[in-house]
């Protein structure tokens, strides 16, 4: 067997016990192994064969799954702090809709680039973006080495018939043709902007021929009240009720934010599996609201993490998410036992992979190898009564020392070995700049 082992650190468990173990991972087929004494299969079969394993010090360290961002566009990393401080309609419609109309596939295919260095930086293995040029960004995960399910984002609102049935086409054959591109790392989904940016008629159309290409569905929804408010008032009925008429949803389906929800449409998100992907950053940032995280889960509610772009976030480190999930969950439930430090770990790893449909989000033997080994000899994280504490409440994503995806090590030693990151930083940081200069000029 091609080995790769992960050395000396403590590996958190499926089951949420943390137990010191070593990991080994066959690289040529991408998966674990064997944790500690636990082995699948025949234990010779975690024997390396000739050549000599590869290892990673684990030591003063946590191993844990790879961490999922369900819902983000990676290439709005170029606009990373160039509007902020407005609610969502305005945001989009004043600053953010303008620039995006400069785009260049180059741009975008920059911006992804700069979006995948911070996740694989930050311990993530597993993303899920809706964007455009979304050939471009499949080329970016391909290169770097992570999991992605990606979809271009089909908005028909201001757009003739013409342009607006082609947007739902390009929707469509981006999830037909891409799917299982990077050695099957990529999967897709349609992906509809939201309830209200799509037309009626193309959505129904859109989702009836995703569902036969056998392609999930991925949408904006329920963010803000503004959006919710003139769904209940032309249609009579609420948004996600709305979504099941169309056929939306479904198990494989997920959809963003999922804040403003009545009891109604919790049940019927959880009789349907449908899982909801939380963005607690961009909904405080936004100020869209409190998402009911606590009456989501415990419903049944398949609830995965999201950061949502760096344009509402302002970065894209799960971290800072599991923090904020936990914190807003508590106040959104008024209960501090609301949303504990094991749910957000859980939201982030194993119900994102879930969410998603993507391997992944567990460590053991069988599983796929991604993972991310946390730094937990440092002042911030000093002592540690509860490593899952940590992860939730202290972490940081510079606290990850390498990140491993399909059993490939992506970072060693904080070193991203997959992508070269002055580089992609100084292409980014030219391309931003040239965009809003471009923008500002029109
Ligand atoms: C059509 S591609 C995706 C589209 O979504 C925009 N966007 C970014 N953040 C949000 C958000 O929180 N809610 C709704 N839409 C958002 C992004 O700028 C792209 O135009
Ligand atoms: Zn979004």
């Amino acid at each position: 067997m091609n080995a790769l082992r992960v050395t000396g650190g403590r590996v958190l468990r499926p089951d949420g016990r943390v137990t010191e173990s070593d990991v080994t991972i066959d690289r040529d087929a991408g998966t674990i192994v064997a944790v500690g004494e636990e082995t699948v299969g025949e234990s010779d079969e975690t024997e390396a064969n000739g050549e000599a394993a590869e290892t990673l010090d684990a030591s003063g360290s946590l191993v844990i799954p790879g961490l999922v961002n369900a819902h983000t566009h990676v290439s709005m990393t170029l606009l990373r702090g160039y509007a902020d401080d407005k609610p969502l309609d305005p945001w989009l419609r004043e600053d953010i809709w303008p620039v995006e109309a400069e785009l260049t596939p180059d741009d975008i295919e920059a911006g992804a680039e700069l979006g995948v260095l911070e996740l694989i930086r930050s311990g993530t293995t597993a993303f899920a973006d809706m964007y455009f040029a979304m050939d471009r960004v499949a080329d970016v995960v391909d290169r770097a080495g992570l999991r992605a399910r990606l979809g271009h984002g089909v908005v028909t609102v201001g757009k003739d018939e013409a342009d607006a049935r082609e947007d739902v086409e390009e929707g469509l054959a981006v999830a037909r043709d891409l799917d299982g591109a990077a050695d099957g790392r990529i999967r897709t989904a349609f992906m509809p902007h939201s309830l209200t940016t799509v037309d009626e008629v193309l959505l129904r159309e859109g989702v009836a021929e995703a569902r036969e290409a056998g392609v999930p569905i991925h949408l904006h929804a329920n963010e803000t009240i503004d959006e919710v408010d003139p769904i209940v008032e032309e249609r009579g009925e609420r948004p996600i009720d709305y979504a099941a008429d169309a056929d939306a949803l479904g198990p494989d389906n997920f959809f963003a934010h999922g804040v403003h929800l009545d009891g109604g449409e919790i049940d019927r998100l959880a009789q349907t599996g449908t899982a909801i992907v939380h963005c607690p950053a961009s909904n405080m940032k936004l100020a869209s609201g409190m998402a009911p995280v606590q009456r989501l889960r415990d419903a049944g509610v398949t609830v995965a993490l999201g950061t949502d772009g760096a344009a509402s976030n302002n970065d894209l480190d799960l971290f800072d998410e599991m923090r904020d999930a936990a914190m807003l969950g508590k106040l959104a439930a008024d209960d501090a036992s609301a949303v504990p430090a094991e749910a957000v770990v859980e939201m982030a790893t194993a119900a994102g992979a879930a969410a998603l449909g993507l391997p992944g989000g567990r460590i053991e033997p069988g599983a796929a190898a991604d993972l991310a080994i946390v730094d937990l000899d440092v002042p911030h994280l000093t002592p540690v009564h509860d490593p899952v504490s940590h992860l939730a409440y202290a972490a940081r994503g510079s606290d990850v020392r390498h990140t491993v995806c399909d059993g490939t090590v992506l970072m060693r030693d904080r070193d991203v070995l997959t992508l070269d990151a002055d580089e992609i930083q100084a292409r980014a940081a030219d391309a931003a700049h040239d965009l809003v200069a471009r923008a500002e000029r029109d």
